[in-house]
Formats: structure tokens, C-alpha cells, sequence
């Protein structure tokens, strides 16, 4: 997604790329952007100086590891400079580190950055609120095989919204496994399944199955650039902000 988004960046006439990070031990370093992304050099290398970034920019934008999110965050509290986070796979405590962050600097949080994904939270939560009790939720999705967490973050996120349809509190319903051999399904629970083959961008089907029929609502993306435009769009819009939580639905326009 880095070398995504530097494309999207240096295409954007609105946008400056000022710096790239990565960590200490990347082959990355030192390297101009350019040819990162099979282009002629640009005069701008990849560093890990976070701090100078920071300086630099106007908006952070964090594709990266769980890991690195602390350090991340820390910096962009320090210098104000606000942030987007687009790295999924966080713990509760990386959750809480987001909030935290929040109230010394603008900080938007998408697991996903794309425009139907985040319509289609808000449909899920129609939908979840209509059916109510009467409908069984299960939530699939399919990505590349080099992604390393499970569920998707957009999957939880689409989960968040079918619990808050009815009212339901997300922890308790959420089922990430259906390998047992002698349990019946849990009214009110919301299962997540996961393949990882491929090539595949993403896709995410939210399925809300009643007695007789089922209503399928389903995300795909074809191209990761649908991502880095999204993150870019997000910055523009998070640039001057003032401290606090953000979501893509802020950008959008969407009821946030
Ligand atoms: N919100 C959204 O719309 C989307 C979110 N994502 C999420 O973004 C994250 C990244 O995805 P993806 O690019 O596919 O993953 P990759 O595993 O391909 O890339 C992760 C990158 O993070 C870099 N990295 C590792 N540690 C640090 C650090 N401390 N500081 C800065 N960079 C670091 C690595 O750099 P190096 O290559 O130099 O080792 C690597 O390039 C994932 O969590 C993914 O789920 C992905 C797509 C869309
Ligand atoms: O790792 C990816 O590729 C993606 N990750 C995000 C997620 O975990 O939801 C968003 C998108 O589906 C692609």
C-alpha cells in the first residue's frame, strides 16, 4: 500500500509527497520513491526518520504493521501533525492508543478507505436493524494471501455495524470460529469466515439469512489504488483539522 500511495500522491496535482517512512531494517532505505514504484527518480528517498516527517507534513498517513502503530502515534502527538490510520489487525489497547492520540491531534481511523465499503457499513446496519432478531449474520471475506491478519478489518468494522443495528454489544456476539462439532448455532451471534487465496483485492459479503431467504450485500475491490486514493482523500480532509476521533464517514458525508 505504500508504493500505492506514492502513486496516487505524485499523480495528485492538490498533493506533495514530502517523505516516505519504513522501519530501521527495510531494504527500502535509502532508496529514491521513484524506484519504488518503476518510475524515474523523483529526489525524494525513504527514510525512518519519523520526526523529520512529521516536520515536514501537513498529514500523516500510517499503511503499515500493528507494531508500529505506538511509535506512529506518539510522533504525530508530538509535533500535532494529524494522522490517518489505515493499518488493520490492532489489539484493544492499539484501539485505545487511537483515542488516546485523539485528543492532542486529528486522527482518522478506516479499515477501510473505500467509498462502497463504508455505504455498505451503513447498510448493514440498516438491514441489521429492519431484520432485527428474526435474521442469522454471517460475514465473509477473501483477500491475498499475504495478508497477515483475520478477520479483515472491514469485516469487524461491518460486524461492529450489524451489532449496533440491534443493539447488540459487538464483544459479546462476535464468532471467529466454527470448527466445534457438537454445538448448535448461537441465536444473535455474528460469524466471520475467511479465505486467502490469490490475488484477490478484497471482498466482503455481509449475508443476513431469514427462514425461506437471504439478503447478500457484497463489496468487492479490483484495484488497491481504490485504497490509496481513499487514504489521500482522507488526509485532504484531515488537513487543519482539530484534535479528535475521525472516520471515513466524516470525508464521505455519511452520518458519522
Ligand atoms: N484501510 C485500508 O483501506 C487498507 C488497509 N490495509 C492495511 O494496511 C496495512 C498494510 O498493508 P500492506 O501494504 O498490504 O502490507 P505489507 O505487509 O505489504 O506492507 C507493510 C509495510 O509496512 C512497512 N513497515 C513495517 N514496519 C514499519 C514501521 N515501523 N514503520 C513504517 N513502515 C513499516 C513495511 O516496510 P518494508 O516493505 O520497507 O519492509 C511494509 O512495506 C495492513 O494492516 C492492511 O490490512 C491495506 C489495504 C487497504
Ligand atoms: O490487507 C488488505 O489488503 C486489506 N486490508 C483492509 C482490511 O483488513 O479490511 C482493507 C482491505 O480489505 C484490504
Amino acid at each position: 500500500m505504500g508504493q500505492q500511495l506514492i502513486k496516487a500522491i505524485l499523480a495528485d496535482a492538490e498533493c506533495q509527497l514530502v517523505a516516505a517512512v519504513t522501519h530501521r531494517q527495510s531494504s527500502s532505505l535509502g532508496k529514491d520513491v521513484g524506484s519504488l514504484i518503476g518510475m524515474a527518480d523523483v529526489g525524494l528517498t525513504v527514510t525512518h526518520d519519523l520526526t523529520a516527517a512529521a516536520t515536514a507534513a501537513d498529514v500523516l498517513v500510517d499503511f503499515s504493521l500493528p507494531q508500529a502503530l505506538a511509535d506512529n502515534l506518539t510522533v504525530a502527538r508530538q509535533s500535532g501533525t494529524p494522522i490517518v490510520v489505515c493499518t488493520t489487525g490492532l489489539n484493544e489497547q492499539q484501539n485505545q492508543d487511537l483515542q488516546l492520540a485523539a485528543e492532542q491531534t486529528a486522527v482518522l481511523y478506516a479499515a477501510n478507505t473505500s467509498l462502497g465499503v463504508n455505504l455498505l457499513r451503513e447498510l448493514v446496519r440498516t438491514a441489521s436493524k429492519a431484520l432485527g432478531a428474526k435474521a442469522d449474520i454471517e460475514i465473509l471475506e477473501a483477500h491475498h494471501t499475504a495478508k497477515r491478519d483475520a478477520p479483515s478489518g472491514t469485516a469487524l468494522a461491518l460486524g461492529v455495524a450489524a451489532a449496533e443495528g440491534r443493539n447488540q454489544v459487538f464483544s459479546d456476539v462476535a464468532e471467529y470460529q466454527r470448527n466445534y462439532n457438537d454445538q448448535p448455532h448461537q441465536p444473535g451471534s455474528i460469524g466471520f469466515a475467511t479465505l486467502r487465496a490469490g490475488d484477490i483485492v478484497g471482498e466482503h459479503t455481509v449475508f443476513l439469512v431469514l427462514g425461506g431467504e437471504r439478503l447478500e450485500l457484497t463489496h468487492r475491490v479490483a484495484d488497491r489504488k481504490t485504497f490509496a486514493e481513499g487514504a489521500l482523500n482522507a488526509a485532504i480532509w484531515l488537513k487543519g483539522q482539530k484534535a479528535g476521533f475521525y472516520s471515513m464517514n466524516h470525508v464521505l458525508g455519511l452520518d458519522a
